[in-house]
Order: C-alpha cells, then sequence, then structure tokens
C-alpha cells in the first residue's frame, strides 16, 4: 500500500472532473521523444491474476506492467484479445484492483472510481429513459452539484454541439444511431472535463464511415482541451492517426509490455492524407509485424527491463523509455 494520498472519492461514477477549463489547456508535454521520471500517469508494476475456482493461482493476465503518459499525451493500447488491455484499463478507471502494483495520477494513488477519469465503453452505457441532453446533462451535475440548470444545460449542449448533436438533444437512446449513442457517451465523458480519458474501444461496434468521423470528432476535441488519454483499440489505422504513443502488449496470459512505439507522424493529422507521409507505412508494417509475429514469440532480449520497455522509433534504433 502506497503512502501517496489516494484519489478516491466518494463519488460512484467514473465519469470526471475538470482540472482545466474547455480551451484553457495546461503546459503540455506533446514531445513524443522525453517521458520524465514523474509522468502525469504512472503505472508500475501491474498484475491481475484471476482467482478459479479450485486453482487459487492460475497464471495472471498479466504481470510486471510499467508505462507512464504524459499530460496531454494520446495512448493507444495494442495487443490480442485476451491480453488483458480492458482490465488495465478497468483498474486506471478504479473500476477493478490489481493483484500487485499500482497506479498513480497527478500524484495520487488511484484507488477507486472518480470523477478525475472519464470512461468510454465500446457500449455508450446511456440511461434509456433519458435524452442525449439529460444524459449529459446528468454527468455534469455530478460533476458540478453547485451549479443552476441553466448553466448545467449551456455546458451540456456546448459538448453535445461539439460531436455535432445539436439538432438530437431530445432524442432518445432508442431514437439515436449506433454512432450518434458513442457520441452521447463521448460528450458525456468530455462534458466533465476529466483530468483523464479511458477509451475502451469505443467505435468498435461501427460502420467505418461512421467510425471515421466521429475519430476526425475526438481529435478536434482532444486538440483543443489537450486531453490526456489512454484507448484500446484493436484497429492499426486508428492508433497510428491518434496515438502520439503505441503501447504493444504480448500475448497473455503472463502478457507484459514489449515495446512502446513512438508515432513520428506531425499533427494536424489529416485521416485522408495520413498515409501520403513517409513514415506511415514503416510505422503500420512495424505495428502489424508486432501482432502478426512477435506478440507471440515475445523473448526479452539482453537489456529488456520490464520496468523501462524500450521506446522505439520505427525505422530507427530503439532506446529504454
Ligand atoms: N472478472 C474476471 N474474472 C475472471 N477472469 C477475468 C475477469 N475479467 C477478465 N478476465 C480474464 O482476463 C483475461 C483478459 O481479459 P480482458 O478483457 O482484460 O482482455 P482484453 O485484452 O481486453 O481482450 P479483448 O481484446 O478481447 O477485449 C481474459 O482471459 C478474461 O477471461
Amino acid at each position: 500500500m502506497s503512502a501517496l494520498p489516494s484519489s478516491h472519492t466518494p463519488h460512484p461514477s467514473p465519469v470526471g472532473t475538470p482540472p482545466l477549463a474547455f480551451g484553457a489547456a495546461p503546459a503540455v508535454n506533446k514531445s513524443p521523444y522525453s517521458m520524465s521520471s514523474q509522468p502525469f500517469l504512472k503505472v508500475e508494476g501491474l498484475k491481475r491474476q484471476f482467482p478459479q475456482p479450485g486453482n487459487p493461482d492460475p497464471a495472471p493476465v498479466f504481470e510486471d506492467v510499467h508505462f507512464g503518459i504524459e499530460r496531454g499525451q494520446f495512448v493507444c493500447v495494442l495487443g490480442h484479445s485476451g491480453c488483458g488491455k480492458t482490465t488495465i484499463l478497468n483498474i486506471l478507471a478504479g473500476l477493478d484492483d490489481a493483484t500487485a502494483g499500482h497506479v498513480i495520477m497527478d500524484g495520487r494513488e488511484v484507488r477507486g472510481p472518480s470523477l478525475d477519469r472519464g470512461v468510454v465503453f465500446q457500449g455508450h452505457a446511456l440511461m434509456p429513459w433519458l435524452s442525449a441532453l439529460k444524459n449529459v446533462e446528468f454527468a455534469v451535475r455530478s460533476r458540478h452539484p453547485d451549479w443552476k440548470a441553466q448553466k448545467v444545460r449551456e455546458h451540456a449542449v456546448k459538448y453535445l454541439e461539439l460531436v455535432h448533436l445539436g439538432h438530437a438533444l431530445d432524442k432518445k437512446p432508442a431514437e439515436l444511431s449506433g454512432g450518434m449513442k458513442q457520441r452521447v457517451g463521448i460528450a458525456r465523458a468530455f462534458s466533465i472535463e476529466p483530468k483523464m480519458l479511458l477509451l475502451d474501444e469505443p467505435f468498435g461496434a461501427l460502420d467505418a464511415l461512421t467510425r471515421g468521423s466521429i475519430q476526425d470528432e475526438l481529435i478536434g476535441i482532444v486538440e483543443a482541451t489537450q486531453q490526456t488519454v489512454f484507448m484500446i483499440t484493436h484497429d492499426v489505422d486508428e492508433a497510428i492517426l491518434l496515438a502520439d504513443r503505441i503501447v504493444l502488449m504480448t500475448n497473455g496470459p503472463r502478457a507484459r509490455i514489449a515495446e512502446i512505439v513512438v508515432n513520428p507522424l506531425a499533427r494536424p493529422r489529416v485521416r485522408e492524407t495520413l498515409h501520403q507521409q513517409p513514415a506511415f507505412y514503416t510505422l503500420r508494417n512495424h505495428l502489424v509485424d508486432f501482432l502478426v509475429k512477435r506478440s507471440r514469440e515475445f523473448q526479452p532480449g539482453p537489456g529488456w527491463d520490464a520496468k523501462n520497455p524500450p521506446l522505439v522509433h520505427p525505422g530507427q534504433s530503439s532506446q529504454p523509455a
């Protein structure tokens, strides 16, 4: 147990809090080439084991997981099904407890759900009896219980407009398409202006066209707010489009972080022209090669250190993170 102050709050929902006003970004270290020794989010020695009936000591899903995220960084995690990505996200959200290790965010140990962290899951998790607006207002009120109704409404509308849902404020989830529901979920998570946004394959169930347009909206909001993001995806192109860094996990059980890949593609990134950048295919091939081959055959080489996974610049030599 760490002596650090806990970031646990009595709020039951992990929907988020505002360390920064919308548009007023803090100083951000977005350099893809440096990582401070005390990053904004620090994951140390994380391990998760799920004891089973008759087997109290099964192989852990993952172990010895260490990484950091700087404030304002967008980090994607890639790895095969079952390596523990969602479990890691749940632990970051404070919705699950690690068997060993801990997570420090902004100097405090994560020990439960908090409005400091907004979560968007693949399933939209909206309240079906409330309109899009009321769903977002509910989150805003939980974050700002002292705000008057008009202020709550204006704040909620602002975020729904950012995801182009200004015309659908009064529609209930059953009246919205899958993409629109995910947009409401994204507006809700951003509306409480969390210190950290956790996205668990939020676009996994959407068709390619809808997925592309929501990705574009996400890029716009993240750039405007300098939001710190941890996102799970199975889509290599999505990771290349969105991430500053891509965490590559080996297959489970006993999954670990093999390496952390630095995305060299300049921002702002435009989906339609990204593949024209010379570094695009080097990066893409590197990620696909990992998923197809190296994720299952991973053998730590000499000098590989779980506490300091190599920071890889595809096409160049690697260095410790
Ligand atoms: N509550 C639980 N009890 C027992 N086993 C669990 C529990 N939660 C997760 N697991 C197991 O942990 C492993 C990792 O699950 P997790 O969902 O984190 O993987 P993942 O990498 O996110 O997979 P996917 O990409 O398919 O979503 C799986 O084998 C899963 O069955």
